[in-house]
């Protein structure tokens, strides 16, 4: 277990580098190292409460909540878990070496750094926020946070924006390696999900689809979603499960994340219609379904990792030998390489004329 736990750490930090490097499986038509990684994304139609999802999964409250469109970039979140007792902290990528510990001047960074980018204006841009928390309490996961779909622009928006949102998740849904996780909000016809209409159309195995619903709370009384959640309506390969995040109204009462597990703890184990389903209902449970079934997957990768890594250290070493020795800084060392090269040259001339001697002799003086 620790092997693999540290093997996704590994594949964490790998993505990290590959972001470092500009490679996070953009538009780009080559096969790359990021595309061959795991990852998790966060798929929902607008207020569908997938942010709220992220922040229990990492039991910390730190993403830029509201009605509206809010996640307006998509959000590369790494989860890296460090040694019981050691400080929580955060980084961005967009600002290397600063730790943030402040969980409030996170969401106040995300905030500004959207606005960067895109603007004050409710407009979306498909650069993501890169940011990585690092924590005794989370496991290993990368998650990806993405605009939630939309069917009409609200004001201030383009009427493109639905369609830009729809290509944007798209193309993080669509890579093989990615897990889903269709958010869908209990209180709404699952027929009218657009988290499970998009990824049925990417997916329509479900392999890699988890179903998550939310607002479990506020559904009609006298209902629940026992179809879903046992699998008989919309069944997945993976079982659905279910989750109470904080209200509107709990959010601005400063209800923290350990009171809202606790209290979604009891909702699930209290509920006279899902308490058999307990221990399999809630963010906790979904995170360690997330962390298990990633291990399995980047078991089952490890092969075509390497002999994608392989390949690539193949290509720049070539590439590199093309490329000749490196040229050095100091004037002394300069003046050297050129001499060489002009030596080789010569040599090489000398070696294609046909007692041709003088000629690259002179050559070679009047180059010196
Ligand atoms: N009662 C209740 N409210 C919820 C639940 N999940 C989310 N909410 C509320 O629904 C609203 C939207 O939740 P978010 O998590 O911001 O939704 P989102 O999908 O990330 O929203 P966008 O990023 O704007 O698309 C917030 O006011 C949440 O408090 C839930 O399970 N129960």
């Amino acid at each position: 277990m620790a092997t693999m736990e540290s093997l996704i750490g590994l594949v964490n930090r790998i993505q990290r580098a590959c972001t470092v490097l500009g490679d996070y499986g953009g538009d780009s038509a080559l096969p790359t190292l990021w595309e061959a990684l795991p990852s998790v994304a966060v798929v929902g139609g607008q207020s569908s409460g997938k942010s709220s999802v992220l922040e229990s999964i990492v039991g910390r409250d730190f993403l830029p909540r509201g009605s509206g469109i809010v996640t307006r970039r998509p959000l590369v979140l790494q989860l890296h878990k460090t040694e019981p007792g050691l400080q929580e902290y955060a980084e961005f990528l967009h600002l290397p070496k600063k730790k943030f510990t402040d969980f409030s001047i996170v969401r106040k960074e995300i905030q500004e750094e959207t606005d960067r980018v895109t603007g004050k204006s409710k407009q979306i841009s498909p650069v993501p926020i890169h940011l990585s928390i690092y924590s005794p309490n989370v496991v290993n996961l990368t998650l990806i946070d993405l605009p939630g779909i939309t069917k009409v622009a609200v004001e201030g928006q383009p009427e493109s924006v639905v369609l830009e949102i729809e290509t944007m998740v798209r193309s993080y849904i669509e890579k093989p390696n990615c897990l889903i996780l269709a958010i869908t909000p209990a209180n709404q016809d699952l027929a009218t999900s657009d988290a499970v209409k998009l990824s049925r159309e990417v997916d329509p195995t479900g392999e890699r689809t988890f179903g998550v619903l939310t607002k479990l709370d506020l559904m009609d009384k006298g209902t629940n979603a026992l179809d879903i959640l046992e699998g008989r309506s919309y069944p997945l390969q993976h079982p659905w499960v279910g989750i109470v995040n904080r209200s509107q109204a709990d959010i601005n009462k400063n209800v923290d994340m350990i009171a809202a597990r606790r209290r979604e703890h009891e909702f699930f184990a209290t509920s006279p219609d899902y308490g058999h389903l307990a221990t399999k209902m809630g963010s906790e449970y979904l995170a360690k379904l997330l962390s298990k079934h990633l291990e399995s997957i980047i078991k089952s990768r490890i092969p075509g990792i390497t002999s994608l890594i392989n390949r690539s250290i193949d290509e720049l070493e070539s590439e590199l030998d093309h490329l000749g020795r490196p040229v050095a800084v100091d004037a002394g060392a300069q003046l050297y390489t050129i001499l060489e090269l002009c030596r080789s040259f010569d040599r090489i001339f000398k070696e294609h004329l046909d007692g041709g001697y003088c000629i690259s002799h002179f050559f070679s003086i009047s180059v010196l």
